[in-house]
């Protein structure tokens, strides 16, 4: 890292396949940028990287690294910050424990993760461990809230070259089932903290036993807050899934369950595992002591379970007939038989809803068919929203990409906000009792009756984050002109709450007519209605709306989310411009090892890299950063127009060729802007290098794709031989150089 005063953009080093393209695109931005002055520094916020962080006690001097994400944290609360932020692993316990695995190989003293810790030691280390589980980054980062939208270049190549489409039949069977009742959403209180009760709250569990069990204290809540607190019923959830298994099995479709266990790190793979279980439940009535003896815990996934379940074959045959009667499972990968309920993160709601829709409600088989799909999704706060779809589906067929207007997100995000601010309070109930939220001055804001199993959490949202979300939505309202709807259900008592909010402040601010206000089942129905007459529309909506909308709109209009600009105006002044709104691809790695291709599509660095250009030259009143900033703009439009995006098959362009051309363009565009003469002058020398040299760099880049290529590491890959492979052109990294 390099001097920290001298930084002025901070570009995030992640995993996968993002990272493997920033190797290639990271040299090319820090000279075009140097050129200007400027200096792009790295903090490592990859999950290898987190772990190493976490453990450096243990660590040689050589393998030792700072706690980077807990430095960004600092920063991003800071006036100046800039940050570009990539997608990054938020992992499951199998992803954690292959890292760990793989950091011990190459030579580091990483402890092992241990599930169920008995000593003092391997607690801390699990302590450890869990901060490092699941989404662990983005709530650290994001310190404002959420704009997400298709630039108008990337939108209108999108209607210019539509992706493919699935077809939808009226008759599909493809539905959603979810529980509507003793569910997160039917238990939730929400109240607003006063005054009096600001301060640190408890969370106790008085037990039928008459045993007091204190499972929080210092819960800090803010005056002005909106706290909620609610419950799962897993007595309700177990019913709830075998009735779901067996209506799959009459309906004829793939079962197929659908989670977020990375972002709801605490509470879904505890749902997931009770999936698994129930799913497999003859299998677990027969041999349920041998299979915990054997570590085989459904919470990690079929996956880890037929790994440590070895070599005791009745175990697997019994298994293996009971995947056989019952409904066939939505596959993960059907030629690897890797089906949905193998690996917890492997399966993520916001992409996988997304893909069934896109995909005319077709899920894999294990036959390696399509099928029509049941969709399982426990709790009902947000289901009605992937089962309006479905029906819009059925009604009207696939979205037409070539004509559909935009949905455009602005969403609560900041300050840990609503659901998935909620790990550090969410609680497995041990015993059978009542849970109490306590506010500091004693007054007891919510009571609930539990069982044994059930799944309690409380989430909180602040009165700033709150106001600064309205304030964006008014904002961007009056930027577009269009349709603006709130999603939100006055009969939820978390909304209803916000609405006490958003009712006054849109009237205060003379905005309260060019705003809907409806429940998320019908702003969905409301929403395709407007898009599918080419219009735009903006969602306002809650955080885990803002991740399942960022997925489900752009996946439908732009094929991906990666393509989306996805803006965090930081509440403190700053600025984060997260690339895209999807994630890192694994599948992109696979192909880039095998064959030498990474189909990975940077267009989201692209348009995030001239927004952080563009806030950080308006901050400094700079014409050469701004110059940097349209000349980033122009080359990504350079891409998309001249169809220079990386092709799905080796062969074809991939990430690399994209990149060279971005810089051939960016060059292109520095030297005839007149913002700055000194860049125009150094650019054009630049260019002329660049295209004089075209076609030996493009055949530089091409050698030797079709072959295996070895990195060294998957989670915590070696950068000489990444570089080898990322930047294969000698021609172009001398340029560069
Ligand atoms: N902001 C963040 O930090 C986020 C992180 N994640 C993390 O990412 C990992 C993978 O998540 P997953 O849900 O599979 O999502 P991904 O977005 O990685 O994958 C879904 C599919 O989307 C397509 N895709 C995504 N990005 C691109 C791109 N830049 N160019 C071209 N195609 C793209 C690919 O389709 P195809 O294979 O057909 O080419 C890909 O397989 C997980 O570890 C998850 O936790 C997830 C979401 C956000
Ligand atoms: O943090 C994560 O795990 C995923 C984030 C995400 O999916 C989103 O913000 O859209
Ligand atoms: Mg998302």
């Amino acid at each position: 890292m390099d001097d920290p005063k001298s930084v002025d953009i901070i570009y995030t080093k992640v995993d996968e396949a993002p990272e493997l393209a920033s190797a290639s695109f990271l040299p090319i931005i820090r000279s075009f940028a140097g050129a200007a002055g400027l200096n792009v520094a790295t903090r490592d916020i990859s999950l290898a990287g987190r772990i190493i962080a976490a453990f450096s006690d243990r660590l040689t001097d050589a393998q030792k690294q700072d706690d980077d994400l807990a430095i960004m944290g600092q920063l991003v609360k800071k006036p100046d910050a800039n940050v570009i932020k990539l997608p990054n692993i938020s992992a499951s316990v199998p992803q954690l424990v292959a890292a760990v695995k793989e950091l011990q190989a190459q030579g580091y003293d990483i402890p092992d993760y241990v599930d169920n810790p008995s000593t003092d030691e391997e607690r801390a280390n699990r302590a450890k461990f869990d901060a490092v589980k699941g989404s662990a980054v983005n709530p650290v980062l994001r310190e404002g809230n959420s704009d997400r939208r298709a630039a108008k270049a990337v939108k209108s190549y999108a209607q210019n070259h539509p992706h493919s489409m699935g077809t939808w039949s009226a008759d599909s069977k493809t539905r959603v089932l979810t529980m509507g009742h003793d569910d997160f959403r039917s238990n939730e209180v929400s109240t607003i903290v006063t005054a009096e009760q600001a301060g640190p709250a408890k969370i106790e569990l008085k037990t039928d036993s008459g045993n007091t069990i204190t499972l929080k204290e210092g819960y800090a809540l803010k005056e002005g807050s909106v706290v909620d607190t609610t419950f799962m019923s897993v007595r309700a959830l177990q019913a709830f899934l075998k009735d779901a298994i067996e209506k799959t099995k009459a309906d004829g479709t793939l079962f197929s369950l659908h989670l977020k266990a990375t972002m709801m790190k605490v509470s879904d793979p505890i749902l997931f595992g009770h999936a698994v279980r129930a799913y497999l439940a003859p299998v677990f009535e027969k041999h349920g002591d041998a299979m915990a003896a054997a570590g085989a815990d459904p919470n990690l996934g079929l996956g880890t379970m037929l790994d440590r379940l070895g070599s005791d074959q009745a175990i697997l045959d019994e298994i293996k007939a009971v995947l056989n009667e019952r409904p066939p499972l939505y596959m993960v990968n059907s030629d690897k038989g890797i089906t949905n309920l193998h690996v917890p993160s492997d399966v993520i709601i916001d992409a996988s809803m997304p893909s069934i829709i896109r995909g005319g409600g077709k899920g894999w088989g294990p036959d390696g068919k399509e099928a029509d799909t049941t969709c399982v999704i426990p709790d009902s706060s947000y289901a009605d929203v992937y089962e309006q779809a479905i029906e819009d589906m059925k009604a009207n067929g696939a979205l037409n990409p070539a004509t559909a207007g935009t949905v455009q997100n602005i969403g609560l995000m900041a300050q840990k906000a609503e659901e998935y601010g909620s790990h550090p309070t969410t609680f497995e109930i041990p015993e059978a009792g009542t849970v109490r939220l306590i506010a500091a001055n004693g007054d007891e804001l919510s009571s609930h009756k539990v069982e044994a199993g059930d799944i309690w959490r409380s989430a909180s949202t602040t009165r700033a984050a709150i106001e600064d979300w309205i304030k964006l939505a008014i904002s961007r309202q009056k930027a577009e002109g269009c349709e603006a709807i709130f999603w939100l259900n006055a009969d939820r008592a978390h909304d209803a709450q916000l609405l006490t909010m958003v009712r006054p402040a849109l009237e205060q601010a003379g905005a309260a007519d060019r705003f809907q206000i409806m429940a998320p089942g019908a702003a969905t129905t409301a929403t395709f209605d407007t898009i599918r007459q080419g219009k735009t529309s903006i969602a306002v909506t809650g955080n885990v709306l803002r991740d399942y909308l960022t997925d489900l709109f752009p996946i439908l209009e732009l094929g991906t989310s990666a393509k989306m600009l996805s803006i965090v105006k930081l509440m403190d002044g700053g600025g984060l411009f997260e690339t895209g709104a999807g994630g890192s691809a694994p599948k992109h790695v696979q192909q880039l090892v095998e064959q030498n291709h990474l189909r990975w599509d940077s267009l989201g660095e692209f348009t995030a890299l001239s927004e952080s250009l563009k806030f950080l030259a308006d901050e400094r009143n700079d014409p050469k950063i701004l110059a940097l900033a349209e000349g980033a703009e122009a080359a990504t439009q350079a891409i998309l127009e001249g169809e220079l995006s990386p092709g799905r098959k080796v062969g074809q362009n991939d990430n690399r060729d994209s990149h060279f051309h971005f810089a051939l363009n960016w060059a292109k565009a520095l030297s005839e802007q007149d913002r700055s003469p000194e860049l125009a002058e150094h650019f054009s020398q630049v260019y002329a290098a660049l295209s004089e040299n075209r076609e030996t760099i493009e055949r530089e880049l091409k050698e030797g794709r079709g072959q295996a290529v070895d990195l060294g590491g998957y989670y915590h890959t070696d950068p000489a031989k990444t570089a080898k492979v990322m930047r294969p052109s000698a021609t172009l990294n001398e340029i560069i150089g």
